[in-house]
């Protein structure tokens, strides 16, 4: 089974500190598309819910997990996970499938890998159950894949329901939604995904964003070089609209974290006159913005820059500033779920110093009018409601400005800004806060 072995690789990739995204591109090229979801399902499954599998294992085995060859740890992890949740598979395969993936490179652990899966197909889904009727903090934490000090930050941010929901949100397997552009309208791109076996329909929000159930599309998709569509999700197009909606008689775009261009291909897209001058840090990123907006056939109207936006300088003063800053990007966990075994609460400390750095510079390069969209896709007060607290402190000439934003799943953040919902598998976690300086 070519699948459990690429996963198998996938995930020593991920031990190295690779993306998982970026692994499974890499040895996806020679699967055929059974073999290349069953990796995937593998790989994400088991980061999503790393500490559950560690602790069911545990249970079942008679020596430290740590201690382990780190091959057989992985085919332990990775079968674990395989075992409790892909509920179409024939268990019995997969056990035998990374029992012979062992065998090839560590014969030794065979016995102990066939033993303790076959434990955990038999009794593992009793800790689940276990877990699942239990109030306790902690439990919640284990069962949806949480580090504790998060499910604690989050509780007492949201309280015990919403903080549920949010658990819950960070095991829903995420689907690509696409924007499109505007020389395709939705229902041609329809039927042109349709023609290659690829069912889609409209965003209830947007008129010009296709939804799929589909994990990732493959840029060879039909339209893609043509730059007729853009993977995003609808997070992240409200976003980038809002720049759009505000943008309206407004010359200069400054977006100041533009990484690899895809809130800036929406803005040039959606606009008509505007400029956009892009900044980040990362010159390979910059690259692949350049390339990004050649692709939308937007460039000329771009001008970017690789440097720190705390000092870059603008050709001339920006009338709106797109601040879409670096952050944990603890919203957008159940697509990227090895940010949360990485993060700190060290480490969030140094996102929101940064983050309030940015915008202080963001409004410093602002005449009176400018207006700043700030945003981040993480769901810790500590990135969002309280950089712009602070900021404002120190700058009582900006005030925020309140977002119509009909039906789309806003929430209000206290008391500044908004956040978006992880509310589907469209949706990622988002905050969003628009001020202008007078
Ligand atoms: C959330 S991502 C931006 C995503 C981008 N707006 C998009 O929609 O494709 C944040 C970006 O900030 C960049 N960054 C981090 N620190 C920076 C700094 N001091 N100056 C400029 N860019 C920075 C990162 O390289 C990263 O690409």
């Amino acid at each position: 089974m070519k699948g459990v072995e690429a996963a198998l690789a996938i995930w020593e990739e991920s031990r190295r500190g690779m993306f998982l995204s970026q692994a499974l591109r890499n040895y996806s090229t020679d699967l055929s598309e059974g073999e290349r979801r069953l990796a995937s399902t593998l790989v994400y499954s088991a980061m999503r819910r790393y500490s559950l599998w560690v602790d069911i294992i545990k249970s079942f085995l008679h020596r430290p997990f740590e201690s382990l060859f780190p091959l057989t740890g992985d085919a332990l992890i990775l079968g674990c996970a395989g075992l409790l949740e892909i509920k179409h598979f024939f268990p019995q395969a997969l056990v035998n499938a990374f029992v012979e993936a062992v065998k090839k490179k560590r014969p030794n652990d065979v016995g102990l890998v066939n033993a303790v899966l076959r434990r955990v197909l038999a009794d593992g889904g009793r800790r689940i159950e276990e877990l699942k009727s239990s109030q306790n903090l902690l439990d919640q934490a284990l069962l949806w894949g949480l580090p504790p000090w998060v499910a604690r930050r989050w509780a007492e941010t949201w309280g015990q329901e919403l903080a549920k929901k949010l658990f819950v949100s960070q095991v829903v397997k995420p689907y690509l939604s696409f924007r499109l552009s505007p020389d395709i309208s939705a229902e041609e791109m329809v039927s042109r995904l349709l023609k290659v076996g690829i069912r889609s329909w409209p965003s209830p929000y947007f008129s010009y964003v296709l939804r799929s159930a589909s994990f990732g599309l493959p840029p060879s998709i039909v339209g893609y070089d043509e730059g007729l569509w853009t993977p995003q999700t609808e997070s992240s197009v409200f976003i980038s609209e809002q720049a759009v909606l505000l943008s309206a008689g407004k010359r200069l775009i400054l977006d100041m974290c533009a990484g690899r261009g895809i809130k800036t291909g929406h803005i040039l897209e959606r606009t008509q006159n505007t400029i956009v001058e892009a900044w980040d840090i990362s010159k390979n990123k910059v690259n692949a913005g350049r390339r990004e907006l050649k692709r939308l056939s937007v460039l000329e109207r771009s001008i970017w820059k690789a440097g720190d936006s705390l000092s870059l300088v603008p050709d001339a003063i920006p009338d709106l500033v797109l601040l879409d800053a670096p952050c944990s990007g603890s919203g957008t966990w159940n697509r990227h779920p090895e940010g949360k075994w990485k993060l700190s609460s060290g480490k969030l400390a140094g996102y929101s110093r940064l983050q309030k750095d940015l915008l202080k510079r963001a409004i410093d390069l602002l005449a009176s009018g400018g207006i700043v969209v700030y945003s981040t896709c993480s769901m810790f007060r500590e990135e969002n409601e309280m950089v712009v607290g602070e900021v404002l402190c120190s700058a009582p000439e900006v005030i925020e400005i309140e977002i119509d934003g009909k039906s789309f799943p806003l929430q209000r953040g206290r008391p500044f800004g908004y956040y978006i919902w992880p509310s589907s598998p469209w949706m990622d976690g988002f905050f969003l806060c628009i001020l202008m300086k007078r």
